[in-house]
């Protein structure tokens, strides 16, 4: 059987800019993959190429199978899309909104139940409530059973932990691990570095082109430098200090600390001694692994 997306140097413009450019990748039956990158890496474009809601430029992809220009209309029933703003119908309930949805599609809720139900049911017991009153977390939980309530082959959820808070975040991921479970094959979009270890793959986007296709462990392993966190009192003149050091290849500010690349010939403790001498206090250097975030950095420096 063919892949669940096929994508071969596809390619959208708009105008004189290039959103997405010359992009190829497949995704597999069954798969989870992570689309991961910035605002403004061309995410969004390729949800809409691939739920054909806008033709490519260049280039071709396939949804189960199904070309996304020549066969566009049997593809829509065959897709799940998640847009990532909300999509649903604030002014209905969460009843009305599956039923909507249902409908659109022609099924029977009843049908399809045993697909959404453990997600409906936890959003239930705000059946008559308007979505537009239900918090973040259960108004993404809403929109993936709409999006599922046809029974899909392939599920696209653009960005759909955005503005989630973490806890719901992680249930959502839960949630798609269990529909992998069920054998749909999903592409989802996160600007989360974290999410993409809950990937079975993953491919690093910018500017319109995709830096990497590795499982999340192959992306780390990708990173053969040491590695150290840095830290102190001024932050901001250890940035400066650490860019200008001959063996120091890059530094960049990482959550609380820097992340330092190490030339050949760094050594840790004589960078510490140095820039404690020069008056910075209480500098610590450590070594650590890399993150998916660090391989980006490299990937987005370097491209
Ligand atoms: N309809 C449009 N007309 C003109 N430019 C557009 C249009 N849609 C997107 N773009 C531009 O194309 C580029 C890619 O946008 P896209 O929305 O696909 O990125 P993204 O990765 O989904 O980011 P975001 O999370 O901000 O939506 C951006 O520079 C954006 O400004």
């Amino acid at each position: 059987m063919r892949n669940a997306i096929e994508i071969h140097a596809l390619t959208k413009r708009y105008g004189i800019l290039t959103a997405l450019d010359e992009v190829s990748f497949e995704v597999g039956r069954g798969e989870l993959f992570g689309l991961i990158g910035p605002d403004g890496a061309g995410k969004t474009t390729l949800f809409r190429l691939l739920a054909t809601l806008v033709a490519p430029d260049g280039g071709t992809a396939s949804v189960d199978g199904l070309d996304i220009v020549a066969d566009y209309k049997r593809i829509r029933e065959r897709v799940g899309y998640m847009p990532g703003r909300f999509s649903l119908y604030p002014d209905l309930s969460v009843g009305e909104n599956l039923a909507f949805f249902a409908a659109l599609f022609g099924v029977e809720i009843a049908e399809n139940y045993d697909l959404v139900a453990p997600i409906y049911r936890q959003i239930e017991p705000f059946r008559a409530r308007r979505a537009g009153k239900l918090s973040g977390g259960m108004k993404q939980k809403l929109a993936l059973c709409c999006a599922l309530i046809h029974r899909p082959a392939v599920l696209l959820l653009d960005e759909p932990t955005t503005g989630v808070d973490a806890v719901s975040r992680s249930e959502f991921w839960d949630m798609l691990s269990e529909l992998k479970g069920k054998g749909i094959s999903m592409l989802v979009s996160t600007p989360y570095m974290d999410e993409a270890v809950r990937c079975d793959r993953v491919a690093l986007c910018d500017g319109g082109k995709i830096l990497a296709v590795d499982t999340p462990q192959g992306v780390v392993g990708r990173f053969d430098e040491p590695l150290y966190a840095l830290a102190g009192d001024d932050m901001y003149g250890l940035l400066l200090e650490a860019r200008r050091h001959a063996d120091v290849k890059e530094c960049y500010p990482f959550g609380q600390t820097h992340h330092l690349i190490a030339g050949e010939g760094f050594d840790a403790g004589r960078f510490v001694r140095e820039t404690t001498a020069r008056g910075f206090r209480r500098v610590t250097l450590r070594p650590v692994g890399a993150g998916i975030e660090d391989v980006f950095i490299k990937l987005m420096r370097h491209a």
